[in-house]
Parts: C-alpha cells; sequence; structure tokens
C-alpha cells in the first residue's frame, strides 16, 4: 500500500480552499503504487487525484514533471493534467510534503497482461514519445547505466542473501553491458516515461485510456523506454518471455514512430539494461525497507530472469525487431 503521510480533514479543507475546484464530497486513500501517497478527491465538480510526494522523488524535480504532465495533456496524451491553484501554482505543500493535484483518468490497469494489450501499448509510448518533442527542457536519468555500478556498491554485502552468487552475476552482467551502451548521440532522443509498467496503464475497453505515474520520466533514449515495456510486459510470471507480445509492442509503437536501424540493433542490450535498472532497485528495496513498512516489496529476482534472458539472446531479432 502507499499511503505514508496521512491527510488531517482540517488540512485538506484548507488546502483545496486554495482551488476552484468544488466542494470535497469524499476522499480516499489509494492502497496502490509504492512511492508516494496517493488520494481519490470527489468533489461538486468531479474525481482528481492528490499525491503527496515521497521517497525517491526529489522535490527540485517537481516543476519539470508536473510541465511535462501539462505539455503532453496539451499534445493530446490521456496522462495527469496538473491542477492550478487560483494563484496560478500546481505544485505546494500539504502536510510537510510537496503535493499537488492532479486530473483523474478512467480506467483500469490490466493485473493479467494479454498478447492484446502489448500493441495499444507501444502505439501510447510512441505518442507519449511524439507529444513530447515540443518539452525542450531536459532532465537526466537518474537511475542510468551510470547509477548502476554505485547501486550494486550499496547492496553488495547483502546480495547473496537474496540469491547465491547475486553480486558476483551482476557484476559480470554490468561488465558486458557498460561497455556496449550506446554514445549519447548514436540514438534517438527525447523525454521518456521510463516506469510504463502495467500499473502504470490504464484500459477501457481494449483501448488506452490514460498513462499514469511519470515521477521516473527523464530525457533519454527513446529505445530504452521500449526496452523497459519489453520486460515489463513481454514475460510471464514465471520468467518465460512471449516472443507474440513482444512483437505486437513492437509493432504498436512503430504504428506511430517507426524505429531506425541503430535503435533497432541496440534493442538487446538496452533491453539487458532495463532489466538490470529494474533489478537493482528492488534489489536495494529488498534489503533496506524496514520491517512492517506499509508497502509490498518487489522480487529483484524477476528481473534477473530477464537478464539472463537478453544476456542470452542472440541478437535484437528476438524481440521481433
Ligand atoms: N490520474 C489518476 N487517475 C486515476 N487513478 C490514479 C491516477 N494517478 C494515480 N492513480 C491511482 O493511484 C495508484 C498509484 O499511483 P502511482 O502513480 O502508480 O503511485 P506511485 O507513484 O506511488 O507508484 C494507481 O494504481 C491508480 O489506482
Ligand atoms: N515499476 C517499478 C517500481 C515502481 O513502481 P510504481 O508503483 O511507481 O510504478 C518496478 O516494478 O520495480
Amino acid at each position: 500500500m502507499a499511503v505514508y503521510t496521512d491527510v488531517s480533514d482540517g488540512a485538506l479543507r484548507a488546502f483545496l480552499s486554495l482551488y476552484d475546484i468544488g466542494e470535497l464530497t469524499a476522499y480516499r486513500g489509494i492502497a496502490e503504487g509504492v512511492e508516494n501517497s496517493n488520494f481519490v478527491l470527489r468533489t461538486t465538480d468531479g474525481d482528481f487525484i492528490l499525491t503527496l510526494y515521497e521517497r525517491r522523488v526529489n522535490p527540485a524535480d517537481l516543476p519539470w514533471f508536473l510541465g511535462l504532465m501539462g505539455a503532453l495533456a496539451d499534445h493530446g496524451l490521456s496522462c495527469p493534467r496538473p491542477v492550478a491553484g487560483r494563484d496560478g501554482d500546481a505544485l505546494r505543500s500539504l502536510a510537510g510534503r510537496p503535493a499537488a493535484i492532479t486530473t483523474f483518468l478512467p480506467g483500469v490497469w490490466p493485473r493479467d497482461v494479454r498478447v492484446e494489450h502489448c500493441a495499444p501499448v507501444g502505439a501510447a509510448l510512441a505518442a507519449l514519445h511524439v507529444a513530447g518533442r515540443d518539452y525542450t527542457a531536459e532532465r537526466a536519468n537518474g537511475l542510468g547505466p551510470a547509477a548502476w555500478a554505485p547501486l550494486l556498491d550499496s547492496c553488495r554485502a547483502d546480495a547473496d542473501s537474496v540469491s547465491p552468487g547475486l553480486g558476483a552475476e551482476l557484476d559480470a552482467a554490468l561488465a558486458a553491458i557498460l561497455p556496449a551502451w550506446p554514445g549519447a548521440d548514436a540514438l534517438p532522443r527525447g523525454q521518456i516515461h521510463a516506469d510504463l509498467f502495467p500499473d502504470n496503464v490504464f484500459f477501457l475497453e481494449g483501448r488506452v485510456s490514460g498513462l499514469i505515474d511519470f515521477y521516473f520520466a527523464c530525457t533519454d533514449f527513446l529505445a530504452y523506454d521500449i526496452a523497459i515495456c519489453l520486460n515489463a510486459w513481454c514475460f510471464e510470471e514465471d520468467g518465460a518471455f512471449v516472443p507474440e507480445r513482444a512483437r505486437a509492442l513492437i509493432a504498436g509503437y512503430e504504428t506511430v514512430r517507426p524505429l531506425s536501424p541503430a535503435e533497432r540493433r541496440a534493442m538487446k542490450v538496452l533491453a539487458a539494461g532495463a532489466a538490470m535498472r529494474f533489478l537493482l532497485t528492488r534489489l536495494y528495496d529488498w534489503l533496506n525497507t524496514p520491517p512492517g513498512a506499509m508497502v509490498t516489496r518487489k522480487d529483484p529476482l524477476d528481473y534477473l530472469r530477464r537478464l539472463r534472458f537478453h544476456r542470452a539472446a542472440e541478437d535484437a531479432s528476438v524481440y521481433g525487431v
């Protein structure tokens, strides 16, 4: 569950008096998510999401995230649009945390991913990449390749308690991935979501109805975002790769934005890097989440299986690129 910070009725009502979004009729904390505290607000004007930013979100990045969401929404992408108060500000403070209200998106994220979900997700990802073109402010990827060795170092002492030999295996994988990583200008770059997992994509009647959770978004290789989705959408629970899902995801993406030959060639190392990135943050959280914390830890070893798959793949043709 993810409500780290409680908000009293009085504090919330005082906060909402700064906005023109109607009278509060109900609110509740949302159990899902791991990073921030989220609440659904029902007002006489409709539903909204209130987010209190916690943990990994650097408050200095919040204007960039909110600006990106506003710019994407302006370009027709269905994503949460930050709601400004009467003073024009969308970002303020509540219960001692940075806080913002955004629009509520209808839909349900798929608990059981099927191949039919993958083409619409690919197309939605490409639409995000196209919609982000005019948002020129850059944000470096704080969880990109330069962060992986330090993250592994911070977990090294206990890594083998999660799985024997894990530390050495990750060292070997990093030693193969980092030198093969594309140079900064080698692939098209732009604004990427960087966490487009199934729980961040809402569907209604078989169509994508909204993309949420832009708090890992950054400026990086567009194809790296595809590689993240290949990891998140194209494996079974037991770790088996599902080639039909990957082909559908790539085909859906290319209905909106065709890939270049360099992006196709790079997909294997990008997929391995994406698996490494989620493995490492999950490993860090696995080892550092205090007992009794109100959050469900995600299994790092799911991503070890994916990493092994990508490293063993002959080339990028396995993904259908
Ligand atoms: N704009 C939104 N519209 C509707 N529901 C939302 C919206 N934003 C978040 N939610 C709900 O909150 C949950 C957690 O949101 P998320 O952004 O993934 O949290 P976290 O950043 O903590 O991981 C989502 O699964 C969804 O149920
Ligand atoms: N998608 C990441 C964790 C981030 O979770 P989210 O709730 O912010 O989407 C993972 O699966 O490791």
